[in-house]
């Protein structure tokens, strides 16, 4: 019972690595010698109690480390938007049950491309104090280990978001693990573009959840996709500006390592907070929200962007942190104050006009006309349009925020 319980849980390691890796992994190394112990081979069959103990603690490590892995507090976060993103996305009542299911889904794929990430900068990673103590550079778990881990909730996931949700969800979530891990995890150590690929991957969420409950997708669902990339630049902006000398040991090629100063960097951040300040007014404007939303969004987008202005008179770790923490305060009050003032009907003009506008293009009308001899007629009158209101318009219009020409057809 040992030997197969060592074999099942230690398969990828050797004695010798165990036992030299550092005190990260203090319990794989004591429970190893455990089963290998000379008293072990020798003493009488374990009992019951000993090997539901080992188990136990067995599971418990490996738990710990797929929780670490997975970035769960991140995850959580995606979890967070792309539930968002469904219940914004769902016409009436919400389907808590497809709700429910798309949350896991997200999670399980978000976990997977964050396993990915570790898995390809494991190296990196054991060169950075933020990042030496996650799972795979300290030696708790192997590479082929996470490697399973990652593959099966990525396709387990994406495999729950097909069959319980749509395939769109499911090709937007498995789109964006591809974005993550193998675009913008590589590019990280290349070229501090990186950021705004992150800041892209960041958005994708709440369209996945938006596409889960409605089945397509149109311009009303951009808000929180808009706000979580112009949102992600100051946040990040200010992580790497904090942790400059970090990311410059993990061979990464951030954006503030390149600016000594921190004036660009700084003025990336103010200019990503300022362009949050439209995305009230649109919410109200295309119907998402009521027009609380638009004024509670302008005030913490006014906030946000203060910290970034503050940031960027006084370029010093402090106002950096303090930029950071006002990024972290935006994200769940923006994402409340959506979910509080959202319209259910969000999509009922959409619709609607889409019903009135195929209504009067099919419906005749009969009116009275003098043929060339002067006779009067009947005639019936197709295919005179409607006029269709501007929510409606902006979302077929190519350059929603140009004005709208008239559509009245005289
Ligand atoms: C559905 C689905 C696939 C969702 C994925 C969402 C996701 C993982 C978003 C994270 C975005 C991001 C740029 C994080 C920073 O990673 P980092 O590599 O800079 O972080 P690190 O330095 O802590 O490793």
């Amino acid at each position: 019972m040992r030997l197969k319980l060592r074999k099942e849980f230690f398969p990828f390691y050797s004695k010798s690595k165990l036992i030299n890796h550092n005190t990260n992994h203090n319990y794989l190394t004591r429970h190893y010698r455990q089963l290998h112990s000379p008293a072990a081979d020798l003493s009488a069959p374990a009992t019951a109690t000993k090997t539901t103990t080992d188990l136990v603690s067995l599971t418990r490590h490996y738990a710990t480390c797929y929780w670490q892995l997975s970035k769960a507090r991140l995850s959580m976060l995606v979890v967070a938007t792309s539930g968002t993103g469904f219940v914004l996305g769902s016409t009436s009542a919400v389907d808590l049950s497809a709700l429910s299911w798309t949350c896991m889904g997200t999670m399980m794929v978000a976990a997977s491309a964050n396993s990915l990430n570790q898995v390809f900068e494991v190296k990196n990673d054991a060169k950075m104090k933020r990042t030496s103590r996650r799972p795979l550079p300290s030696g708790r778990i192997s590479i082929p280990h996470a490697v399973g881990w990652a593959s099966s909730v990525g396709l387990g996931g994406t495999a729950l978001l097909a069959t319980q949700a749509n395939l769109l969800a499911a090709g937007l979530a498995a789109s964006n693990l591809v974005l993550y891990a193998f675009v913008y995890t590589p590019l990280k150590q290349i070229h501090p573009v990186n950021t705004w690929v992150g800041a892209v991957v960041g958005a994708i969420p709440p369209l996945l959840g938006w596409a889960a409950a409605s089945g397509d997708i149109c311009l009303n669902a951009m808000i929180l996709p808009a706000a979580l990339y112009f949102w992600q630049l100051p946040h990040f902006m200010a992580l790497a500006y904090m942790c400059r000398d970090d990311y410059a040991a993990g061979g990464f090629k951030m954006y503030s390592l390149a600016d000594e100063s921190g004036r660009r960097t700084a003025l990336v951040a103010l200019r990503n907070s300022i362009y949050l300040i439209p995305l009230g007014f649109l919410a109200y404007d295309w119907g998402v929200t009521s027009e609380w939303f638009c004024l509670e969004s302008t005030a913490l987008t006014l906030a946000i962007s203060a910290a970034a202005f503050s940031f960027y008179r006084d370029r010093t770790r402090e106002k950096a942190r303090r930029m950071f923490h006002a990024s972290l305060l935006y994200l769940p009050v923006f994402m409340s104050g959506l979910l509080i003032h959202r319209r259910s009907d969000n999509q009922q003009p959409l619709e609607d006009n889409a019903k009135s506008f195929m209504k009067s293009s099919s419906s005749a009308e009969t009116i009275e006309l003098e043929d060339e001899n002067g006779n009067q007629k009947m005639e019936r009158q197709s295919n005179r349009r409607q006029a269709r209101p501007p929510v409606a318009y902006a979302s077929a219009a190519p350059f929603p925020f140009l004005p709208a020409p008239s559509y009245n057809v005289p």
